[in-house]
């Protein structure tokens, strides 16, 4: 198995504020994980530094064997796929659905006259019909639901066949039926062999989709608890980590916690 992230004591100071704190933790091809944390704890800050958005203040981080404060973030780019509601707001609403997906190859937020290659459009259109999105390639982006706009950051982040894909709460804000559709969909990726390492960062352990096989658990900026969800994701682990006390349940594979305050 190929190792492709490696955070070493790494520490993120923003404004004086230190958002990541003497983290460690290593992330494999094979691996699929989630990060759960209360508001605040560091995640988002977390998966920036997995993207190569930010480098460490301290300490050390090596993202598919590039050591970020040495690595080229161009080159870096189109090896990390990253979905996150903040990203897809880089790109213009007026920007067609298959403009937004085929672009990401070109690493730009909208399309600028560009001649694509005809693998890049094969592919798009692969991953617009794995997406369930081929019959909205050529709607705007404003005119997508929550759950059609989740859809669309996912496939716009695995356009390029990333070897690392990180994806910041894909399930947040939708109803339950596409949540539902969604996680399906993800769990379906997770299982795939070739998928590449997913890292996904959620709220609610109701929305782990099958397939997924590791947590990291994150408090006050590091890592509390990693490692395999069944032995990591528990009562006492969520207690620790959330403040209040929870109670965990595994119903075949799908996860539901409760607090009692
Ligand atoms: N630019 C910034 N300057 C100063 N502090 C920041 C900055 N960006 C984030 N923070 C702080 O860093 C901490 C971690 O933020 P981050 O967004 O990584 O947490 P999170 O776990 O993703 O939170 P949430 O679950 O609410 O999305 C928070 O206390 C936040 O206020």
């Amino acid at each position: 198995m190929v190792q492709v992230l490696r955070f070493s004591n790494a520490s993120l100071v923003r404004d004086g504020n230190t958002v990541v704190n003497n983290l460690n933790w290593e992330v494999t091809s094979d691996q699929r994980w989630i990060i759960l944390g209360a508001n605040g704890a560091g995640k988002t800050s977390l998966l920036d530094m997995a993207a190569g958005w930010d480098v460490p203040s301290s300490g050390q981080v090596t993202v598919l064997d590039e050591d970020l404060s040495t690595a080229d973030p161009e080159w870096l780019r189109p090896r990390v796929g990253y979905a996150s509601s903040s990203m897809s707001k880089r790109i213009p609403p007026t920007e067609t659905v298959s403009d937004a997906v085929i672009t990401a190859a070109y690493a730009a937020a909208e399309r600028r006259g560009e001649q694509f290659e005809d693998l890049d459009i094969r592919r798009a259109r692969r991953v617009l019909a794995e997406w369930r999105l081929e019959s909205l390639s050529d709607r705007t982006l404003v005119s997508l639901s929550e759950g059609e706009a989740k859809r669309m950051q996912i496939a716009r982040s695995i356009m390029t066949d990333p070897e690392l894909l990180l994806l910041d709460e894909p399930t947040a804000g939708l109803d339950l039926g596409s949540r539902e559709e969604i996680m399906q969909m993800l769990g379906y990726f997770a299982g795939n062999p070739s998928a590449p390492a997913i890292i996904m960062v959620t709220h609610h352990v109701e929305e782990i989709p099958r397939g997924f096989t590791h947590v990291l658990l994150v408090k006050d900026g590091g890592a509390a608890y990693a490692g395999p969800i069944a032995s990591t994701l528990t009562s006492e682990n969520l207690t620790d980590v959330f403040g209040v006390k929870v109670t965990v349940y595994n119903n075949d594979g799908r996860y539901s916690a409760q607090a009692s305050l």
